[in-house]
């Protein structure tokens, strides 16, 4: 049965029933945010794309808004932002539905967030080699911290995708922003994990000697070393492994953040939400979200996506006992880092 206009989200009403989410990026200039709005971009659930840094967004507004269709460059709007068309007629069109506009620094960030459905956060440091996703928290707990304050107060309906370091404490961090905020809802509030199973397909599929694409292995936990525990006897399709090949897939899956990272696996997820948020049945992606899994407050598992987010957390299955010694690692690193969020949060007045 179709659900009341009322309850559908704004976007879809807006476009008479067509697809079509306002999508903000947070961090686009950076490696991730660059490739991430080239993806998003490309998104036939996007809309409208706000493409936010602290500096260098002019250029990759413009790069991202030349893709394919011919883009016009109408100067600099009421709200400080730049805006572009994407179609040969945008001027005769409704420029919600094409525009890719660009926003730089602090003051540009309400304009940038207000109207959102759907906001990616990819900013904040990297780490250099031989660093630990916590080594990043200093730098990027604030940065976290000030853009939340941005969500809280322009776009408090948005599905937020958390990718910045460390996400085991920055989606805490966030959580605390929204409490303080009143605009908490545990549902919209996604920690970015899809990397690890993306990795985790691919470094079985070798194994296997099979398609990635034909793979499917639940990681759970978090998203930084031993909490990151991939379910290998969860594997699909059904295989199993020798001690040695389990021994090999973990670590590697574990550490595969130190070869290279990516921006496709943000992109991947950011759809399943968009497609969730569109009304989509049957959507199950892992991430990091707030959870009653474990007897932790947070916990990567399979999730199923739906309009109102992270709809239904479902459980872990069976674990066997190389696996189950793994999550008991993963809980007591896990605790640590979103007790290290929580009292970042707690000491902030
Ligand atoms: N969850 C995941 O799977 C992954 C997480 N990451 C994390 O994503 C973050 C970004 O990584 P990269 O793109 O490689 O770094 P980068 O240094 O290339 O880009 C970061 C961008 O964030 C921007 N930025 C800094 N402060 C900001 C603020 N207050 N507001 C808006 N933008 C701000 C910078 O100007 C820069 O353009 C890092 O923390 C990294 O660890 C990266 C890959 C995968
Ligand atoms: O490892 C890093 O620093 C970035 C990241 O989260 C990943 O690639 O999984």
């Amino acid at each position: 049965m179709e659900e009341p206009a009322a309850l559908r989200p704004a976007a879809c009403r807006a476009k008479g029933g067509a697809p079509g989410f306002k999508v903000a990026v947070v961090g686009a200039a950076g490696g991730i945010g660059q490739s991430l709005s080239l993806l998003m971009k490309m998104n036939p659930l996007v809309s409208v794309l706000h493409l936010y840094d602290v500096v260098n967004t002019p250029g990759v507004t413009a790069d991202v808004s030349h893709m394919d269709t011919s883009a016009v460059p109408l100067g600099v709007t009421s709200d400080g932002g730049f805006l572009f068309l994407t179609a040969p007629h945008a001027a005769y069109l409704n420029c919600d539905r094409l525009g890719v506009r660009g926003f730089i620094g602090q003051q540009q960030l309400e304009a940038a967030l207000t109207g959102m459905d759907l906001v990616i956060i990819p900013a904040g440091l990297p780490r250099k080699p031989g660093m630990t996703r916590d080594d990043l928290f200093n730098k990027n707990a604030g940065i976290v911290r000030s853009i939340c304050e941005g969500v809280a107060k322009s776009c408090p309906n948005a599905i937020v995708n958390l990718i910045s370091n460390p996400v085991n404490s920055t989606v805490p961090i966030a959580a605390e922003v929204f409490k303080r905020a009143g605009t908490y809802c545990p549902k919209r509030l996604l920690g970015v994990t899809t990397l690890d199973v993306a990795r985790a397909n691919t470094f079985v599929a070798e194994v296997l000697g099979v398609d990635p694409r034909e793979v499917n292995v639940p990681v759970v936990g978090g998203h930084a070393g031993v909490t990151i525990l991939p379910l290998l006897s969860q594997v699909s399709p059904p295989c199993s492994f020798t001690p040695d090949e389990i021994s090999y897939l973990t670590n590697r899956i574990q550490n595969g953040g130190t070869e290279v990272v990516e921006a496709f696996a943000a992109a991947k997820f950011a759809d399943a939400c968009l497609r969730g948020m569109r009304g989509d049945a049957g959507i199950v992606e892992c991430s990091y979200v707030a959870s009653e899994v474990t007897e932790l407050p947070f916990f990567a598992s399979k999730v199923r996506l739906g309009r109102g987010g992270a709809e239904e957390i479902l459980p872990l299955g069976p674990l066997n006992d190389f696996e189950r010694a793994g999550l008991e690692k993963a809980k007591k690193e896990l605790s640590e880092s979103i007790q290290k969020g929580v009292s970042f949060m707690n000491n902030w007045t």
